[in-house]
């Protein structure tokens, strides 16, 4: 039987606006900015995927514009012509001709395996071993910047169900305000609720050691990347004082970068993003050094939309463990959907269905509605 070879592989970039201004320490959404990619086969089959960062390039090495750029005249000319069934083939071509780049190769992993998923009739976490869950825990992340609001925003969550995890955004205010912001928050949730924090590499080594004291000895459950990637001999001894775990998130930019901080000990627990590591497949090295280091394991974002998140999700459910549980709520970040099969968010997970690939397809007329021109 001859394989279906790539015929065309496009990049649109679409802006979505938020149901409110998303403060991160180092950029306000006001819009998120997908990248879209559509991977055309012979057989007829197209399988989609998402590059999906945050705040142009105020967060990571690769923006938006970039991420197509680079599609257009590097990578997708690669894979013209190559079999379309062949993922190891296609992304091991794409390794030796683009360093880095780990947005992009993840939008494209993404596409192959929908396509592959959709060829053979099989959802893409059957494709990647077998799920052993259906459905993933989701974080909401309250960071509308004011802490009557995030309190509000909170009880609403808990009363409809749909989330019991929150993860504060801080780090651009003073060190005291933002930790009476987190202790006023957890006071007012007490046990109703899981409340975590993510400082985004914001704060000096000097002031996460308090820092961290005082929110672990308030009850919070996580700190996600209290100082600057660079600082790894910081991040080894915070990991050894703080009363409350230590998460890398900027820390990962690559499976190796996953290794290297698991050989120093600089974290307990991993997030883990399709995005950071170049695909679906790729995440999941990360997640085996993780296991095999004795790291737990989160199921990270990049506040893509559907589609990344779908992507994300059918990995994340082939994980042995997932102790913290997952922030896959991009899409309820949207006000707008640009896939026909909106994603499942009810009793505090995201259901997904085992429908064959990604199991979603375009809303043609909303796509070009917010495609950029
Ligand atoms: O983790 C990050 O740094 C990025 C992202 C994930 C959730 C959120 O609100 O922002
Ligand atoms: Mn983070």
């Amino acid at each position: 039987m001859t394989s279906p070879t790539i015929e065309r592989l496009d990049a649109i970039i679409v802006d979505l606006p938020t149901i409110r201004p998303h403060k991160l320490a180092m950029h306000t959404l006001q819009q998120q900015t997908l990248v879209v990619l559509r991977l055309r086969c012979s057989d007829g089959v197209e399988g989609i995927g998402e590059a999906t960062t945050i705040g142009g390039l105020a967060y990571g090495y690769e923006s938006p514009e970039g991420i197509k750029a680079n599609i257009d005249a590097h990578l997708a000319p690669a894979l013209i012509g190559l079999p379309a069934d062949n993922i190891n083939a296609a992304m091991l071509k794409l390794d030796k001709l683009a360093k880095g780049n780990t947005f992009a190769k993840s939008g494209i992993e993404s596409a192959l395996l929908d396509a592959q998923g959709k060829r053979l009739g099989l959802p893409v976490s059957e494709l990647l071993g077998g799920r052993v869950r259906d459905s993933l825990e989701v974080a909401w992340t309250l960071a509308s910047g004011d802490t009557a609001r995030d309190i509000a925003e909170a009880e609403h969550m808990l009363e409809i169900r749909r989330h019991r995890v929150f993860k504060l955004k801080i780090g651009a205010n003073p060190l005291e305000q933002d930790l009476q912001h987190v202790v006023a928050i957890k006071r007012k949730l007490g046990e109703r609720a899981s409340v975590r924090v993510d400082v985004n590499q914001y704060w000096d080594e000097s002031q996460a050691i308090r820092a961290c004291q005082v929110l672990g000895d308030n009850g919070i459950d996580l700190i996600e990347q209290p100082i600057s990637r660079i600082n790894r001999g910081g991040q080894v001894r915070l990991n050894q004082r703080s009363p409350a775990p230590i998460m890398a998130d900027e820390s990962i930019e690559s499976v190796e970068d996953a290794f290297s901080l698991a050989a120093s000990g600089a974290a307990s627990i991993f997030a883990l993003k399709i995005a950071k590591n170049g695909g679906p497949r790729a995440v999941l090295r990360t997640a085996q050094i993780a296991e095999a280091a004795g790291i737990a394991l989160y199921g990270g974002t990049m506040l893509e939309g559907s589609i990344g998140t779908l992507a994300s999700a059918h990995a994340f459910l082939t994980l042995r463990q997932l102790t913290w549980g997952t922030e896959l709520f991009g899409p309820l970040l949207l006000t707008e959907e640009i896939v026909n099969e909106p994603p499942q968010y009810h009793d505090f997970q995201l259901h997904v269905p085992r429908t064959p690939g990604l199991g979603l397809t375009l809303d043609e007329q909303r796509l070009a509605r917010f495609a950029r021109r």
